[in-house]
Parts: C-alpha cells; sequence; structure tokens
C-alpha cells in the first residue's frame, strides 16, 4: 500500500459490516487500525484483541466529531488513510420531520467527513507523494436519487463532490476517492421479498459482501495516480 508501516488506517463506524470487515483485514495485513464505534458490540472486544485502537465516538452533533478528531491527534502523529465508513441508512417516515431527517443525514454524511479531513489532513500530508488517502463510501443512489432515501441521497451526493473538492486541495500527496456501492449487504431485518426485489435491480443479481469493498479499498490505497473519482460497486445496477 507505500505505506509506512507506523501509521495507522482510521475507519470510521468500524463496529460492524463492511467497516468491521475493512478492520480486521487491515489487522491481517499487520496494518495498524484506528476504529471508531458509536455501539459497544462484542465485535469491538474482538477488534482490540486483534490489535486495533477503538474509539467510542457518536457523530450525531459537530462537538462529538471534534472531540473524536482530538482523541486521534492525541494516539497518533500521523495516518495512513480515513476511511468514511460512518452512516445510517434512513428513509423519510411518516411521523418524523422531513427536517430530523435532513439534519439526520447530512450530519454523518456531510459535517463528520468534512470535519474530520479538516481537522486530521496534517497527519495524513508530510508523507510524500501519494503516500497517504481518504476514501469516501458513498451510495449508487447518489446517480439516481432514491424516492424513499431523498435525504439520504442527497447526503451521499454532497460528499460525493466533497471527494472532488478534498482532491483538489490535497494532491499530490494525499489521494482522496469515494466508493459508491449499491446492493453489498442485506440488513437482518430484510424479507424474502425484499431481498429478491433487491437482487433483481442489477444484471449480476448477487449480494457480493464486504471482499468486492476490501478489494477496491485495497487497489485504491496502491494506487499513485488515481484521485478525485467515484467507483461503482453495483453489480450492473446502472444498465438495468
Ligand atoms: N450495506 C450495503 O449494501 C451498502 C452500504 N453502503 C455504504 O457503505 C458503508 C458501509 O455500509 P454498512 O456496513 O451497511 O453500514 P451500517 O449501516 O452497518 O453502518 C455502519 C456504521 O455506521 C455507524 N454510525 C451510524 N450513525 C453514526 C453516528 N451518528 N455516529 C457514529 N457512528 C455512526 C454505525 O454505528 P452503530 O452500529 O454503533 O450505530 C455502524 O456501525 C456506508 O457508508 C453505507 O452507506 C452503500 C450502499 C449499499
Ligand atoms: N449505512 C447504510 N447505507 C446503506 C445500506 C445499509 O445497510 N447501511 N444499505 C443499502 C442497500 O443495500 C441498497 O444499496 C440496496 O437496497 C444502501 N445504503
Amino acid at each position: 500500500m507505500g505505506n509506512s508501516p507506523q501509521r495507522p488506517i482510521l475507519i470510521t463506524g468500524a463496529g460492524r459490516r463492511i467497516g468491521l470487515a475493512l478492520a480486521h483485514h487491515f489487522l491481517s495485513l499487520q496494518q495498524p487500525v484506528i476504529a471508531s464505534y458509536r455501539c459497544e458490540y462484542p465485535s469491538i472486544e474482538g477488534l482490540r484483541e486483534a490489535g486495533a485502537i477503538c474509539i467510542q465516538a457518536d457523530f450525531s452533533d459537530d462537538e462529538g466529531i471534534l472531540a473524536f478528531a482530538e482523541q486521534v491527534k492525541s494516539i497518533t502523529g500521523g495516518l495512513r488513510a480515513i476511511i468514511h465508513n460512518a452512516s445510517a441508512w434512513m428513509a423519510e417516515k411518516p411521523g418524523t420531520p422531513p427536517g430530523d431527517t435532513l439534519s439526520c443525514m447530512l450530519q454523518i454524511h456531510v459535517h463528520a467527513p468534512y470535519l474530520l479531513n479538516h481537522a486530521l489532513c496534517d497527519l495524513l500530508r508530510g508523507h510524500g507523494h501519494a503516500a497517504s488517502d481518504i476514501i469516501h463510501f458513498t451510495d449508487y443512489v447518489v446517480e439516481r436519487g432514491s424516492e424513499k432515501h431523498i435525504a439520504y441521497a442527497a447526503s451521499k451526493a454532497a460528499l460525493d463532490n466533497m471527494t472532488r473538492s478534498f482532491a483538489r486541495k490535497l494532491a499530490p500527496e494525499v489521494k482522496v476517492n469515494a466508493i459508491a456501492p449499491s446492493l453489498i449487504l442485506f440488513n437482518e431485518e430484510d424479507d424474502a421479498d425484499y431481498r429478491q426485489k433487491a437482487l433483481n435491480k442489477s444484471l449480476m443479481k448477487i449480494a457480493p459482501g464486504e471482499k468486492e469493498i476490501i478489494d477496491l479499498t485495497d487497489y485504491l490505497l496502491t494506487s499513485c495516480y488515481v484521485t478525485g473519482r467515484t467507483f461503482g460497486v453495483d453489480g450492473g445496477r446502472a444498465l438495468c
């Protein structure tokens, strides 16, 4: 990955699913990891046992984001990468004021990456050409919109745009790219009917699992040239 073994990779929302799989992947390569988590799942102890530094953080307000950034700065003098994985897939719901949904989506998908990138960019800089990375996890719906997740899609679109802005700001020492998945993993509550409908939305008709994201993340970290780009991981959904 062209990285100094001493500089950790920071993964937000690493307590479960894709973030957790990424953290264990890097740890298996002897790559140091700093993991943020909100809820204390049993998985957090497993990450600590595997060698990760795990920091509890709730990004629901700017104070929580900035306090987390200060904790990161207090424990390391450099970062190999920041992977903005933390997210909430919130639909518009009757009974929830639209303004609350919008604020929540902007908070986790825009405020957190924006404030953390500014607060931590000096930990990424100073290590040479293309020696550091920021990866934003966006979503296929940035391209198409989503009638059931309007605020979610809008907030991910803002994150997609920030990919290009931070790429301009931080090149050539830091590459900044986005990964835009469609269906990767189902949620436990997804019933059989939902699952079949979701699978039918892509050409490939599978939910590939975390490895698809891990493999693309590894590629982006090894590149010395790719920046300011968004990489779809969507099974050909755009062609359906
Ligand atoms: N899974 C999929 O099929 C797809 C995923 N993506 C994107 O990929 C990324 C990973 O997806 P997935 O693993 O399913 O993500 P999850 O929905 O499982 O959420 C990831 C983590 O984000 C954390 N999080 C949520 N809100 C906050 C907050 N306010 N402060 C701190 N942490 C928070 C959660 O912590 P806690 O559990 O403690 O609340 C959770 O561990 C996300 O950015 C997602 O949008 C995009 C398209 C498809
Ligand atoms: N934070 C999350 N974002 C998204 C999730 C998720 O579970 N957590 N899931 C999806 C769906 O898989 C969608 O891509 C296909 O229906 C989207 N975003």
